[in-house]
């Protein structure tokens, strides 16, 4: 049985007042045992978000790493360092680095391994773009980006796949949940055909892109929908709790 998980990605948000939403979130935590809640702040606030979340059920992650353990890379973070400070998962792959940093799926492969060699969990995203699935390319495009970025060596308890359609992110669009549901299915036969059927059904899969409380519901009851990653809605512990009492309830 895979544990659901309420991932936030507060992307290039977030001063250290925004604490606070991590105290706040505790509770909402607590209140649903059967959801990992994990917040993947900014850099700078790992450390103290890591503080903030001591004793309660909320985990902190990075939301990038490099793909070596230390070295002459001005500006960038290790999977090492982000462990050292306290992280439990890392982001990889997000369309927003594949489009700001240029990184392409062979770069999330070694990042993926890094990560894994910090001990982190990886969560790999991957998605087509809107001309892209206009072309009815979906389903290549993911294929082609998990066949690339996803290492030998995958399970379950250190991997998640996000699905994050990049027409769907921060836009308010969001797929029919039939849409959804045939790229979740396509990924988890896909998972199932490479690693077997063991480690390809304990890998959980979300869905990322314009996901709030009030739309959470219903993309959560889509088959091979294991949870999401939450962009805007995670920055505030209220619209976040509410994702993770929808994910609780399902
Ligand atoms: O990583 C999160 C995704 O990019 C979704 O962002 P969003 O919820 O603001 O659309």
């Amino acid at each position: 049985m895979r544990r659901k998980l309420a991932a936030g990605n507060w992307k290039m948000n977030g001063l250290r007042a925004a604490l606070s939403e991590i105290e706040a979130l505790a509770p909402k935590a607590a209140a649903a045992p059967g959801c990992d809640v994990l917040i993947c702040p900014p850099a700078t606030l790992i450390a103290p978000a890591v503080t903030a979340a001591t004793g309660s059920e909320v985990m902190i992650g990075g939301q990038d790493c490099h793909a070596e353990a230390s070295g002459a890379h001005t500006g960038d973070i290790s999977g090492l360092m982000l462990r050292d400070a306290g992280a439990s998962h890392v982001i990889l792959g997000h369309s927003e680095r594949r489009e700001d940093h240029g990184e392409r799926s062979e770069d999330v492969h070694a990042k993926v391994e890094a990560a894994w060699n910090a001990d982190l969990i990886a969560i790999i995203c991957v998605g087509e773009s809107l001309d892209q699935r206009e072309a009815q390319n979906t389903l290549d495009i993911v294929g082609a980006q998990m066949s690339l970025s996803i290492p030998d060596g995958v399970t379950g308890l250190n991997t998640v796949i996000a699905y994050e359609p990049v027409w769907a992110i921060g836009t308010g669009k969001v797929p029919t949940t039939d849409q959804i549901g045939e790229v979740h299915d396509f990924m988890r036969a896909r998972l199932e055909r490479r690693f077997g059927a063991g480690v390809g059904r304990s890998v959980r899969l979300l869905y990322g892109g314009s996901v709030k409380a009030s739309n959470a519901g219903e993309i959560f009851r889509v088959s091979n929908v294991d949870g999401a990653l939450v962009g805007g809605a995670s920055l505030k512990a209220a619209e976040f709790g509410g994702i993770i009492e929808a994910l609780a309830g399902v």
